[in-house]
This record gives structure tokens, sequence and C-alpha cells, in this order.
């Protein structure tokens, strides 16, 4: 159950609340029985006065007080029941967004390598699926056994009325039975839902990746395939969950049973005793009807057995720290990425920024990656402040490498990278990449508008500033030609741009940065001559003042830098 602290702990502020409505809870069941316990005996109870007077004999019977109450416990049941549902669901919806906003900046915080190891659907499944289970945690987990047990003591006390023992055998089994049917959902569970909620994670991830990749798989002819991919882990799932819910039904079928086969025996015990003029008719009729009216309270319990199971593989499931220790040493957590942000509102593009720019250092860098491979050879490499370096290479020569070193996203196997004099690893990540403006070789552009895509970097950027970034870009024309102008929608995941158009904006998102320290990772791909000479020049103006490392396939892949140096075989060399 260690899984469940932390979220157990969660509960802990809400303690008054919850107690309030494991309270509430109480009542509703309290008054069903007590509703169905006195009714049983007022009926009788009528019954036999009636027959009393009709057989001559004298009886009397006080009708308003058990019609008064069996009025309260009507009226108490369906008001406590609203109250109860309107406080818990209050409760659970404010723990859901604890819950909510505590994995959604865990996840955020997971190092970019740990991030991009999990498939968009895992994430959306631990952000909705996981966390609606640990919802539940107390309104379906932990709630019913304790109001099943409370409710059993209360029909022991209406039991002890007519005989104690009768209440402590009753009280007895039934507690028994409830315990071990619970007990047993639990332990069905914990290997039904472990699997279950893989199957379910692994569905969504390929349905997820399934319309993603509908254009290519589109493009290849394999929906098809693709599909019956998805329909079997669909069926997979479908056949976990049909056998949980076959695992509920026989626990309530036993519950059931227990439940009418006590209800029988204390029929047959108040039977003895009314005979044996020890209690009342309409007591012994009570009696039997106060168990049933258990069936609703101690009903849900196997239900209850396997929501905490399902709970606890879900905590499981969202225990980041595993994540984070699933990627090679290299990796080392990075912060949000959107430190930097408008500053000064008179900051416009190519402004010089002096005396700001830290160098960088590469001293004898080795880093392995994949296999073990060295993609860095005892590198070294100074970029002075406010210099510009041009690294060009072949594909998968380490260029993008040498950029997540510079960045913190990745940490030398041995030697130094350094910004300012200080080593990159050793720096807060936050302050470190609030002064970073790096543009990553694949860059996603979000669901929205043109605008609201740029002031991910600059939420303060005036729509003056980015139209002269986009113009910058030369990305004017184009939205000047768009129905809402930079208010156009881009659509989901920028699909309704180009890809040169995305990268450039992806590049205005940088360039937007108050960035002392500035690594472009192909700046200009996608681009045309003519574009890429205008946006060289737009990214040669602004980064005047900064410290910056351009990469690229080839010398014409870049803006004119200070200097370029060739990247072969783990080293630099002059070009
Ligand atoms: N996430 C990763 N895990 C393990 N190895 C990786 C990873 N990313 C890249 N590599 C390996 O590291 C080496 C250098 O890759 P890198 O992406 O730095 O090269 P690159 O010069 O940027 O290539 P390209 O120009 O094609 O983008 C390659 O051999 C690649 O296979």
């Amino acid at each position: 159950m260690n899984e469940l602290r932390p979220y157990l702990s969660m509960l802990r502020p809400y303690r008054g609340r919850l107690l309030i409505g494991a309270a509430l809870m109480l009542v509703t069941a309290a008054s069903g029985i007590g509703l169905l316990a006195l009714s049983g005996w007022f009926i009788t109870a009528t019954a036999v006065t009636g027959a009393l007077l009709a057989a001559g004999i004298a009886a009397r019977l006080d009708i308003y007080v058990p019609g008064g109450g069996i009025r309260t416990f009507a009226v108490t049941r369906t008001v406590a029941r609203y109250f109860e549902r309107v406080f818990n669901h209050d409760v659970v919806l404010r723990l859901l967004r604890d819950l909510r906003g505590q994995t959604f900046s865990r996840l955020a915080n997971l190092s970019p390598s740990a991030l991009g190891a999990l498939r968009s659907g895992e994430l959306l499944n631990r952000l909705t699926t996981d966390i609606d289970r640990l919802d539940g945690l107390y309104l379906r987990g932990l709630a019913p056994p304790l109001v099943a047990g409370l409710a059993i003591l209360i029909t022991g006390a209406l039991l002890a009325i007519g005989s104690v023992t009768v209440a402590l055998t009753a009280g007895l089994i039934l507690a028994t039975a409830g315990a071990l049917i619970g007990l047993r959902a639990w332990s069905l569970g914990q290997a039904l839902t472990r699997r279950l909620a893989s199957a379910n994670a692994n569905l969504r991830a390929q349905l997820v990746d399934h319309l993603r990749g509908l254009t290519e798989l589109k493009a290849f002819g394999s929906v098809g395939y693709h599909r019956k991919r998805v329909d079997r882990l669909d069926e997979e799932e479908r056949a976990g969950e049909n056998r949980l819910a076959a695992e509920i039904a026989t626990g309530e079928a036993i519950l059931h049973g227990t439940v009418q086969l006590v209800v029988v025996g204390v029929l047959l015990a108040a039977l003895s005793l009314f005979t044996a003029d020890r209690i009342s008719g309409a007591v012994a009729v009570m009696m039997p009807l106060a168990v049933l009216a258990l069936l609703e309270p101690l009903g849900v319990l196997p239900g209850s057995g396997l929501h905490l199971a399902r709970a606890r593989a879900s905590a499981q499931r969202l225990d980041t720290r595993e994540l984070d220790a699933t990627p090679s040493r290299h990796e080392t957590r990075a912060g949000d990425g959107h430190g930097g942000g408008d500053q000064s509102t008179k900051a416009v593009l190519g402004q010089a920024r002096s005396g700001q720019a830290p160098d960088i250092r590469f001293e004898s860098v080795t880093l392995r990656r994949g296999a073990g491979a060295k993609v860095l050879d005892e590198l070294n490499l100074v970029v002075g402040e406010g210099e510009h370096v041009g690294v060009i290479g072949a594909s998968g020569c380490g260029k993008s490498s040498l950029a997540n070193l510079v960045a913190g996203w990745l940490v030398p196997d041995s030697g130094r990278v350094s910004a300012g004099g200080e080593p990159v690893e050793k720096l807060v990540p936050a302050s470190h990449l609030a002064r970073l403006g790096y543009l990553t070789q694949h860059t996603d552009l979000f669901s929205g508008t043109i605008a609201g895509n740029l002031r991910v970097a600059c939420p303060d950027a005036s729509d003056a500033r980015l139209w002269s970034l986009l113009e910058a870009l030369a990305l004017d024309e184009f939205v000047a030609g768009c129905p809402n102008g930079i208010d156009t929608w881009i659509g989901e995941s920028g699909l309704e741009v180009s890809g040169g158009q995305a990268r450039r904006l992806a590049l205005g998102r940088v360039m937007l940065r108050e960035a002392t320290i500035v690594v472009l990772d192909e700046p200009l791909s996608g681009l045309d001559e003519g574009t890429a000479a205008h946006v060289s020049l737009a990214i040669k103006r602004w980064l005047a003042g900064r410290t910056a490392i351009v990469l690229g396939h080839e010398p014409s892949a870049i803006p004119s830098v200070e200097r370029v140096l060739q990247l072969r075989t783990g080293r630099l060399t002059p070009v």
C-alpha cells in the first residue's frame, strides 16, 4: 500500500470535509436500516393490534410515534443522500484538481528524454484514467468498508433489542463475509488491474499513434494492418474488463446470498424467541428486515476492494521517480524550459544586448550514446562572450548531442561543459534555461493561433512586436493573408501551415526570448534559397550581443557566423 501513501496524505487537508461526508453516508445507510426495520415493526404491530381488537381483546397502539419515525427516516434518507452526493463530489473534485496539478507538474519536470520515452497516449492515460481511478480512492475505495462496518454495528444494536446472542452471531457472520469478499476482490484485482492498466495504456497509445500517423498510414496503404493491432488491443482490454466485472458480480452474489441466509437465520431465531414469548411479534418481524437493509452497504464491498486495487495500480503508474530513473545516466532534469519571458517591453528584434553573454566552453568532452558508441571524443571548443560559431557535420555525427550538452539535457561521460565559467550540470536548470534560446531539431506547434504559438515564449509580447518578428522571418505576407491575421487558428499540431512556415514560427518563438546563450539546430531547414537568405539576415541581427552555436549539415545551411567548425569522428576541426 506504500504506493497509495502520497495520495492518502493528499486527503489530509480535507479531513474535516471527509468526516462530514462519511457521516452523511452513515446517516443515509442508518436511515435505510431504520426505515425498513421500523416499517416492518409498525406493519406487524398494526396487524397484531387489529387482530386483537377484532378478537375482542383490549389493545392499544400508538401509531403517531412510529409513523413519525418512518417519515423522519424516509426524509432523512433522501436529504442525507442528496447532501452526501453534493458534499462528497465537491471533495472529490477538489482532490481531482490537486491530483491533476501535481501529476502534470511532475510529468512536466521529467527530463526531456524521460518524457520523450513516453508515448503521447501514455501521458494522456496517466493524466486521465489513472487520475480518475485515484480520485475515487476515498469515495469508492475507503469510505464503503467504513460505512459497511458501522451499518453492521447499527443493525447489531437493533437485533440486540430482541437478543444479544442473535445480534452477535449475525454481526460476526456478516462482518466476516464482508471482510473476506472485500479482501478477495482486492487480491484478485491486484493482478487483473495491473494487466488491465497496461492494456488500457497500450490501447490508448496505439490509438493516438494511429490517429496521428493516419496520413502516413494512408500513404503507405497500411491503415488496415495498423487498425488490426488497435482492434486486438481493444479486445484484450474488453476481455480484461469482462473478467473484472465477472469477479465483482461473483463477489456481490456471494455477499447477497450470505445476507439472505442471515435474514432467514435471524427470522427463525426471532420466531422461536416470539413463540417463547420473549419478544413481541413486531420486534420479531423488525429483526430480519433490519438485516435485509444491509444489502446496500455490504453489496458495494467487492467493488470497493477492486477499486482500491485499481487505485494502487494507477498510483504505481503515476510514480514518476521510476520514469526518471529509466533513461541513461547521461540525462538530467531540465525544468520547464519556459523560463525567460519579456522582461523589457522595449526589447525589439535585433537589439544588441552587450556585456551579458557568457562564454561557452567544452573541455575534453567525451560523450557516449545508445549502445555506448563515442559520439564526442575529447572534444574542445571555446565560444567567446558574444561570439557566433557554426558547427557543421554529416547526419548522425553528434551535432544535436553537442547542442543538448549546452542546454544541460545531457551530461558528458568525461570532461566539462561550462557557461560563464560554471559547469552546466551544476547550474540551476530553471535559471540556465531562462537565459537559453534553443531551437531544437524537432519542434511542435500547439493547436492554437499564430500569436498564441509565438507568445508561448513571451506572453506579454505586443502585436506590433509579433508583426516585426513575422516580417523578419518572411512570414508577414502569409499571415496578413490569413483570415484573422495573427489570430488565425493554425489547427491541431499546426497542420495548417507548411513545414518551412512551422519551422520559422518555432524559430520566432526562440527569437522572442531574452536569451544570452543561443543554440540553433538547423534553423534554415525546409527553406528555399531566397527565404533562407532573408531569415539568415534576421538571425544574424538578432544574435548580436549573444553567444551562439549554430548547427547545420553544410555552411550554406547556417547563417553567416564568425567561424565555422566541422564535427567529424567526435572532434572539431576548422573548415
Ligand atoms: N536519444 C538517443 N538515445 C541514444 N542514442 C542517440 C539518441 N539520439 C541520438 N543518438 C545517437 O547519437 C549519435 C549522434 O546523434 P545526433 O542526433 O547528435 O546527431 P546529429 O549530427 O544531430 O544528426 P542529424 O544531423 O541527423 O540530426 C547518433 O549515432 C545517434 O544514433
